[in-house]
């Protein structure tokens, strides 16, 4: 199932000219303030009916200008979750869940046992949406905009309304529903870290346009689009394997550069994981260190250099990987860096917060 959009709309003073495509798994709108991000979610919603455009999920047409299609928002088959969750006050957690459902058969009971447990709610069921926590909360209005049977589902900043504990709560949820559901999700998004976390697929807004989509690790990795994220926020997104456990405490990860340690890491050997991996937190080295505290050393390769504020920033091809790094001018002088130089990247243990990393299937 895939999500197609094209649209062309002016307001005053702003045009919006967006074409992209969503797979299955979650593709996050990331831009400016402004950038016409809230534009495109209306318009694909059908709260917003595009001066010309096509909007279609698998062979459903939800917007056609062409032909005169304009689906009304509830016939668009779309499932929403809001900043906040907007959950009805007076009835409890089950009810909501099935608000809007008219009958009860055995499916539906299945549908809800399979999304309840996907959501891990199953001991909330009675209680009020009072007595839920906002992340508790969130997870309840997933699990109601899932039950709808939608074909996407639309979230605009779930996140941005909680702190940053309910988030790491409910984080896993939402991989498990971009991994499980087999929809498109489209996401709105301000923050790179959750890009980073969560997406399958990036599209980049800037006026009103498209200014860069693909594939999350492709986006990230890419010089001109990476420090759009902030230069802090630039970083790589490695893809990894728990390996083993070993004795004093860190956790072996396999990837396609070799071999990563990092701190304890909670879940079973085999599990996917994805690393982001800052760029201010690699350094290079064009000998293999020694005498360094540094457990990570990834043989590498030069694949490009860029010029960014305060420095210089090399994507470094690791296995079938990019990393970035990002260091001074006078560092690369030094060192003499160019394409297709040999090198190592390294990389302290510590530098991955256990909380930024994310479980992906497969
Ligand atoms: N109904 C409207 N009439 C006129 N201008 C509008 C209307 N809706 C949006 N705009 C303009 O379109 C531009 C894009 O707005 P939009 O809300 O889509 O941006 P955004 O990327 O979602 O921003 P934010 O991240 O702040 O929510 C803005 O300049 C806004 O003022």
């Amino acid at each position: 199932m895939m999500l197609t959009v094209t649209l062309r709309h002016a307001f005053p003073g702003f045009q919006l000219d967006a074409s992209f495509q969503a797979p299955a798994g979650l593709t996050a709108l990331f831009g400016h303030s402004g950038s016409g991000k809230t534009t495109v979610v209306n318009a694909v919603a059908g709260l917003l009916r595009p001066q010309s455009g096509r909007v279609t999920v698998g062979d459903m047409v939800l917007t056609d200008s062409d032909a005169g299609v304009f689906l009304p928002p509830h016939r668009r088959g779309i499932g929403y979750v809001f900043q906040e969750a907007r959950l009805f006050p007076h009835l409890n957690v089950r009810q909501n869940l099935l608000y809007g459902h008219w009958f009860t058969g055995r499916g539906q009971q299945a549908d809800l046992s399979r999304v309840v447990e996907m959501l891990g709610i199953g001991h909330m069921l009675s209680r009020r949406p009072a007595a839920l926590s906002g992340g508790e909360r969130q997870r309840v209005a997933l699990g109601r905009a899932i039950l709808c049977h939608p074909r996407l589902l639309l979230m605009d900043e779930p996140l941005a309304a909680l702190d940053q504990a309910r988030k790491d709560e409910i984080l896993p949820y939402l991989e498990r529903l971009r991994d499980h559901a087999g929809l498109p999700i489209l996401y709105v998004s301000h923050s790179p870290a959750e890009v980073a976390r969560l997406a399958t697929t990036v599209v980049l807004m800037d006026k009103g346009r498209v200014s860069a989509a693909g594939p999350v690790a492709a986006m990230l990795s890419d010089p001109a689009v990476a420090p759009l994220f902030g230069m802090a926020e630039t970083g790589a997104v490695l893809t990894a394997r728990i390996e083993a456990q070993e004795p004093d405490g860190l956790t072996r990860l396999l990837t396609s550069a070799g071999p990563l340690f990092l701190p304890r890491i909670a879940a079973p050997v085999g599990t996917g994981l994805r690393l982001r991996i800052l760029a201010q937190d690699v350094m290079i080295a064009t000998a293999p260190p020694r005498g360094i505290s540094a457990l990570n050393v990834i043989p590498a390769q030069v694949h490009d250099m860029t010029a960014v504020p305060g420095g210089v920033l090399v994507r470094l091809q690791a296995g079938d990987q990019m990393i970035l790094s990002r260091i001074t001018a006078r560092s690369a002088d030094v060192l003499g860096l160019s394409p297709g130089v040999p090198v190592y990247a390294v990389l302290k243990a510590v530098s991955v917060a256990p909380g930024t990393i994310g479980v992906s299937r497969g």
